[in-house]
């Protein structure tokens, strides 16, 4: 690589969706034109779109890219087997209509033999990756770094949540460090490899097969908070120099197929564009909440929304619930009892869950779908309705939701799993009828 591969080094450009342009090589980029006679450097041309040509000028994403290989250079795909990353819902599965809990699954052996695609497992999916329409909930579990081996995921973009081990991630337009506390978002079809500096690594995958992850409307928040955009971070140009070649990893219409290239797919020395992987670290998201009274509404802590065709219901939105103040004066503070029409996977970085003190563990994950009941489980009930209610700081915590319109269906995986909480029912059975008429 050209760019450093020590992170203290690792240089960002700012912001999201916006123009970015870098050269890893001073004039590789061509300027006032995208496609000159010759390249620069005689560099190849080639576009990346992440969405239609004719999509709205605010939607529209794609990058330029200069690079030696164009990416169509490879050998002939072979089938390769990922029996347990699933796409889209299963409708063989009888979906319980209750509330489902993971503990988390363990680093074990297999775990550690596993790179991050061999040991990536769909917990639940929805939709359709061929209409372009819902998720995949996943979890990787994995030990390996990719070394001469890469990844493009043709059905969706892909939101990475590391919940233990950092991930360095090089793709086609630069590397990313990303540790737990951060996210990272990798455009769909472009190629990406994970290196695992810290060994055993655990972490969450949102699968959007839907239109592209932006920032949220703040509506009458105004112009500045929640996730801002300059806090985001897009890699700067960089390729690597190694001869040698690599083996691609591709997922098609839901299917693993492998091919030989001869060449590394991390050639591209300068690209310009508004299509870009990036990172965001989630300690810089300003938290808003209420400094009166009641528990509001989630959606206060959507960081990016996937939008479906029906204008305020999303695809998916990301939700985290981070480290906060509570002042809410005569309120119960926690989540309230509900049944929502979205649907809910959550999962946990880091610390305690407000609703689910005890239960739910940092690498486990809960399932709540649409107008399935659940809520602050005995003990959250208890503390919370007997707290004295000063400030409090909600500190060392993590969680995060992928909410989406459409329900989940648990994968056979994750049903047949040990993992699988079978007694999550029970923190909800200890709550007496304690009317006093
Ligand atoms: O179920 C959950 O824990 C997620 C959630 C949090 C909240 O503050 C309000 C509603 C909601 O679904
Ligand atoms: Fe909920």
């Amino acid at each position: 690589m050209t760019a450093a591969t020590s992170s203290t080094e690792r240089r960002y450009q700012s912001g999201f969706g916006n123009e970015y342009a870098s050269e890893a090589v001073p004039g590789a980029l061509p300027q006032g034109r995208n496609n000159p006679q010759r390249g620069p450097l005689d560099l190849y041309t080639e576009l990346l779109s992440g969405t239609a040509f004719t999509a709205p000028r605010h939607e529209n994403r794609r990058t330029w890219l200069y690079r030696r290989q164009p990416s169509v250079v490879s050998g002939r795909y072979q089938p390769y087997a990922q029996p347990l990353w699933t796409t889209g819902a299963d409708r063989e599965v009888a979906l319980p209509p209750e509330p489902l809990r993971w503990h988390p699954q363990p680093l074990d052996e297999a775990a550690a033999k596993a790179d991050f695609i061999d040991g990536m497992r769909t917990i639940a999916a929805n939709g359709d990756a061929e209409s372009q329409v819902g998720i995949g909930s996943l979890m990787y579990l994995a030990g390996r770094s990719m070394e001469r081996r890469a990844f493009v995921n043709a059905d969706g973009e892909m939101l990475v949540v590391p919940q233990q081990g950092r991930l360095v991630i090089t793709t086609e337009l630069g590397v990313l460090d990303v540790k737990p506390g951060e996210i990272a978002v990798l455009p769909r079809g472009m190629a990406f490899k994970v290196a695992l500096p810290d060994g055993l690594s655990r972490g969450y995958v949102c699968e959007n097969y839907g239109a592209h992850f932006r920032l949220p409307e703040l509506g009458p928040i105004g112009s500045n908070g929640l996730a801002n955009a300059r806090d985001f971070q897009a890699p700067v140009a960089a390729f690597e120099t190694e001869e040698g070649g690599y083996e691609i990893v591709k997922k098609f219409g839901g299917r693993f197929w492998q091919a030989p290239m001869k060449q590394s797919p991390f050639n591209v020395v300068a690209w310009h564009g508004n299509l870009s992987p990036v990172k965001y670290d989630t300690a810089h998201f300003m938290v808003i909440g209420s400094i009166s009274f009641d528990h509001p509404d989630p959606s206060i802590f959507t960081v990016l929304t996937s939008p479906s065709d029906t204008p305020g219901t999303a695809n998916c939105d990301f939700v985290i619930f981070p480290p906060r103040w509570m002042v809410m004066e005569n309120t119960f503070r926690p989540p309230w009892f509900h049944r929502n029409l979205m649907s809910e996977f959550m999962g946990l970085v880091l610390g305690e869950y407000d609703a689910k003190p005890g239960g739910f563990k940092p690498g486990g994950a809960s399932l709540h779908n649409c107008m399935v009941p659940h809520g602050p489980d005995e003990e959250a009930f208890d503390k919370a309705t007997h707290a004295d209610l000063k400030p409090h700081k909600l500190d060392n915590t993590l969680a995060f939701m992928f909410e989406s319109r459409y329900r989940f269906i648990p994968t056979n995986f994750a049903l047949k799993s040990p993992a699988l909480d079978t007694d999550y029912a029970d923190c909800w059975a200890g709550l007496k009828d304690q009317f006093k008429a």
